[in-house]
């Protein structure tokens, strides 16, 4: 469930990054209702109607919807943190890619999903940089699809995370040359959970230590790290990587030795 496979094409030589066909299963379609994240072990279906946030607390997208030529209904979503592996909401398609003119930080707290008001967690946001290349995914929705998705990720990102909406252009790695105007969330300077700039390891030392609602702050470093490498060499992070590698050079230090498991 969750972020479309990634099809790895036959004949393909394992552990090589190759071109991958990026395809949505319809068993990957989520289940969980728009609305607020539920606190995990209490997920249950509810009406969309009782998911509504409060007026005073719906920030409605400020970006008007980007409409792409074919299907005036259609919308693309572009994610590229935690959407990229559980978007949680249902769409009609999916493609992996990138857009230009972007760079992915973790300068982004957040306080519900990967850390609490006492320890805020570290997630991404898109920061403009003219040379910037950020990849991702973006979710083709449909439909009925396109009020569910914007309701539930109203909720999920601008409610309880602080992002805006944001029109920005996706070249899909399969057809770069047919561009796609998509709708991203982006968490601006001026939200109130924006940490800004800070040393890769300051970064890795707080994700090493927070978790919220949706899990460990590590888990959405490391799932985040493993769709790069799926992508392929031609798609580089430095800052991610950077953190990866701050991550794996303190973790000795978080780990308890034999002695304190017991082992011996
Ligand atoms: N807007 C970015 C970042 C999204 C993101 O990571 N948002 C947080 C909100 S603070 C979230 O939904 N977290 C859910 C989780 O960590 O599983 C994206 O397109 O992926």
């Amino acid at each position: 469930m969750g972020g479309a496979q990634l099809e790895r094409p036959s004949g393909a030589r394992p552990g090589v990054c190759v071109r991958r066909s990026f395809r949505a299963h319809a068993g990957d379609q989520p289940r969980r209702p728009p609305g607020p994240i539920p606190v995990p072990g209490t997920m249950k279906q509810e009406s969309a109607a009782s998911n509504t946030p409060p007026a005073s607390q719906s920030a409605t997208p400020s970006a008007q919807f980007p409409r792409n030529d074919g299907d005036p209904q259609a919308l693309w979503i572009f994610g590229y943190g935690s959407l990229v592996w559980r978007p949680d909401f249902a769409y009609s398609d999916s493609r992996v890619g990138f857009v230009r003119g972007y760079s992915r930080r973790f300068w982004q707290g957040d306080t519900f999903h990967r850390g609490s008001d006492k320890m805020p967690g570290r997630v991404v946001t898109l920061l403009e940089d003219h040379e910037g290349c950020t990849w991702g995914v973006a979710y083709q929705v449909q439909g009925e699809q396109v009020s569910e998705a914007l309701k539930y990720l109203n909720v999920r990102e601008a409610v309880l995370g602080g992002y805006d909406t944001k029109e920005v252009t996706f070249y899909p790695q399969d057809s770069p040359d047919q561009p796609l105007k998509a709708l991203a969330y982006v968490a601006t300077p001026q939200n109130p959970g924006y940490l800004g700039p800070a040393p890769e390891e300051a970064i890795a030392t707080q994700i090493l230590a927070c978790r919220g609602f949706s899990g460990h702050n590590l888990e959405y470093l490391l799932r985040l790290a493993d769709f790069m490498q799926l992508c392929g060499p031609q798609a580089q992070d430095e800052h991610l990587a950077a953190i990866v590698d701050a991550v794996g050079t303190m973790l000795p230090c978080f780990c308890p030795t034999e002695q304190a498991l017991a082992l011996v």
